[in-house]
């Protein structure tokens, strides 16, 4: 859209221009300035509303850069047709089309769009030379041709240089976007699970009890903990205790809700935030999930079996992270203390 902008921008420079040319008789006093560019502003418009409308997404160059080239080619050719004795001094301004190519067209289509000038230009000097052989001068004619040729070829080789180097920066700035996108997972994800790790679930706590404040809403806090899993891995190893964690947490990713804030919060206890649910929500998903985890079985421990305990609590509006935390835990506490394998709620 913004090289739409430019485009209007230069062809209004170039209409000034050439009202200015026609005023002063430097042009032919006849050029048909207003119907010329009134028809390169129509096509423009339609350019412009084939890209705003999404009907050139599905060409091959869905800007439509190369189309907009052509046909500020052929507008400017045709201008040049009327500039006369100025032809020579206003040759530079097809460099105003091609360097709309520079960003956006390779090296190949560069030389294509350069061909095309001089097939255009040609033209033009041969219909100028047919129409009045008498008073055009040949080598003149070949002068011009000749200049354009070689600021032509000038033009390909620097614009390629610039466009090189634009796609080099733009590799650069995705890889660079990569390793942020990377490091910043890194950042918050816990290795071993792919969960949210303690340090995040502690930002975002804090930023949803602001929020429940703010708005009055319920917020809910569980802490699960892995029942004797001191005896999973000293029965079956370190390895399969892991395998146990990470198998906790695919499954309570994919029985909680999306808008459950699940973390590993260290060893072998987890927390999920519950935003805008009910005491008795969140027990219903912790209840599924508790049933889960016990009825799940590890191929690599067939007589092995998990359960989990949990403490759930309600926020109550003015408590910090830490006293709800604490809460939490005693419910917990609780819970074990009743013989593990259960959720306790305490309000
Ligand atoms: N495999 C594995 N084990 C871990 C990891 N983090 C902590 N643990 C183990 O988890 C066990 C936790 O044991 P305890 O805190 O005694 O609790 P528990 O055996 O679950 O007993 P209760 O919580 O009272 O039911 C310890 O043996 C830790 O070594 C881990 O990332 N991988």
């Amino acid at each position: 859209m913004r090289r739409q902008m430019m485009a209007i921008y230069s062809y209004l420079l170039l209409w000034l221009g050439v009202y200015l040319g026609v005023e002063l008789s430097a042009f032919d006093p006849n050029t048909p300035h207003l119907q010329l560019f009134g028809g390169l502003f129509a096509i423009n418009i339609v350019f412009y509303l084939m890209i705003r409308f999404g009907l050139s997404d599905r060409l091959r160059d869905p800007s439509l850069t190369v189309a907009q080239m052509v046909v500020g080619v052929a507008f400017i050719t045709v201008i040049l047709y009327f500039a006369r004795e100025l032809r020579g001094a206003m040759l530079s301004i097809y460099f105003m089309v091609m360097t709309f190519g520079v960003f956006a067209l390779s090296r190949r289509q560069m030389v294509l769009m350069a061909l095309f000038t001089m097939v255009c230009f040609t033209l033009l000097e041969f219909y100028d030379w047919h129409e009045s052989p008498e008073t055009v001068l040949f080598t003149y004619l070949f002068g011009h041709w000749l200049i354009l040729l070689l600021e032509l070829a000038w033009f390909v080789y620097i614009g390629g240089y610039i466009h090189n180097l634009q796609v080099r920066v733009r590799e650069q700035r995705e890889s660079l976007k990569d390793a942020h996108d990377r490091l910043t997972a890194i950042a918050v994800r816990d290795d071993l699970t792919g969960l949210y790790n303690r340090r995040h679930f502690l930002e975002r706590l804090d930023e949803e009890l602001a929020l429940s404040d703010r708005k009055n809403t319920a917020l809910h806090l569980a802490i699960i903990d892995l029942d004797h899993f001191k005896q999973v891995n000293d029965r079956y190893g370190h390895q399969a205790g892991d395998e146990v964690l990470r198998r906790f947490a695919d499954i309570a990713q994919a029985t909680l809700r999306r808008s459950d804030l699940l973390a590993r919060y260290g060893g072998e206890e987890f927390v999920v935030l519950f935003p805008q649910s009910s005491g008795e929500e969140c027990m219903a998903a912790l209840e599924r999930l508790r049933r889960q985890i016990a009825g799940q079985r590890y191929e690599f421990a067939p007589d092995l079996s998990t359960t989990f305990s949990a403490g759930l609590v309600d926020y109550r509006r003015g408590e910090t992270a830490a006293q709800l935390g604490k809460r939490a835990d005693m419910a917990l506490y609780e819970a074990k203390g009743a013989g593990r394998n259960q959720v306790v709620h305490n309000s």
